[in-house]
């Protein structure tokens, strides 16, 4: 069997180490690379992150024409730019490949849009797109479960840049259905990769869960993770959470 192909959308600060991540696998060959602007158009990934041989090569926005997927095929598509992608790989949808989103924040007609993509193909859209903080969202639900009167508190903390408030912890107060004005803090400090902690208070204890991405590689073995996943699987909206809740129910361990 050939290596998986795959085009990435974005190559900032989460792209680039989704790259590294794609191109250290050998089950994986990176086909191209799109991000916004003209910077080292036609250059490729691999080189800029350091390989001696060609692998993805780096197109620009303004290269996506209705010809771009027929061209250049890949076996899935992986989202790390903004909100904006979206709107440029509405033919890989119709093309059938598979598409994973990890982008943080859709507006609705985002979400809609992304919808609409799910009925041409698989999809699957995770504001975290780590292991980890999917299995602390399937525990907290269970804990939830097991002790309904706790207090909960979500805490999210980021490196200083992020603006928006965490995607991950809106989701984790809407399967939690907590108030996320009433229940959601958010700090930003230094360089912090990403850090969700979910606090149950109780009279006489407290339980504390909590995840740390302390390197973006984090993201890149997730999206490799979600692309094995995906690939082969019918047409649909997908999510991280529901995949990790089907394994627990099954007791099949994830690593
Ligand atoms: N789901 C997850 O687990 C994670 C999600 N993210 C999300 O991924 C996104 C990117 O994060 P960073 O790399 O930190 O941001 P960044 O600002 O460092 O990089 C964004 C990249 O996307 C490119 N870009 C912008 N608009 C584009 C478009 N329309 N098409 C193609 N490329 C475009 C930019 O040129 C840049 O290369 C954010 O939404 C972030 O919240 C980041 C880490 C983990
Ligand atoms: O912007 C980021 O970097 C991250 N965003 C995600 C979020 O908004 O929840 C997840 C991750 O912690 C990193």
């Amino acid at each position: 069997m050939g290596k998986i192909r795959i085009g990435i959308f974005g190559f900032g600060k989460t792209g680039k180490v989704v790259a590294n991540e794609f191109l250290n696998d050998s089950l994986f060959t990176l086909a191209w690379v799109v991000r916004k602007g003209q910077n080292d158009h036609h250059k490729y990934a691999s080189r800029l992150l350091g390989y001696e041989f060609d692998a993805g090569e780096i197109f620009s926005i303004e290269d996506i024409d209705d010809n771009f997927f027929i061209e250049r095929p890949v076996d899935a598509l992986v989202d790390f730019s903004d909100s904006t992608g979206i709107y440029l790989y509405k033919k890989a949808a119709e093309a059938g490949i598979p598409i994973i989103s990890a982008i943080s924040k859709y507006e609705q007609e985002e979400m809609n849009l992304i919808k609409s993509y799910a009925k041409l193909t698989s999809v699957l859209y995770s504001p975290n797109i780590t292991l980890g903080i999917n299995v602390l969202m399937v525990a907290a639900q269970i804990l939830q479960k097991i002790a309904p009167h706790a207090d909960i508190e979500i805490v999210e903390e980021h490196f200083k840049g992020k603006k928006e408030v965490s995607g991950t912890a809106k989701r984790i107060a809407n399967v939690l259905s907590l108030n996320e004005e009433e229940h959601l803090n958010s700090i930003r400090v230094g360089g912090i990769v990403g850090r969700h902690e979910i606090i149950f208070g109780m009279p006489n204890q407290t339980i504390r869960l909590y995840h740390e991405s302390i390197s973006r590689a984090a993201f890149g073995q997730g999206a490799i993770f979600a692309v094995k996943y995906l690939i082969g699987q019918p047409p649909g909206m997908y999510t991280m959470e529901t995949i990790i809740a089907e394994m627990f129910r099954q007791n099949i361990p994830v690593y």
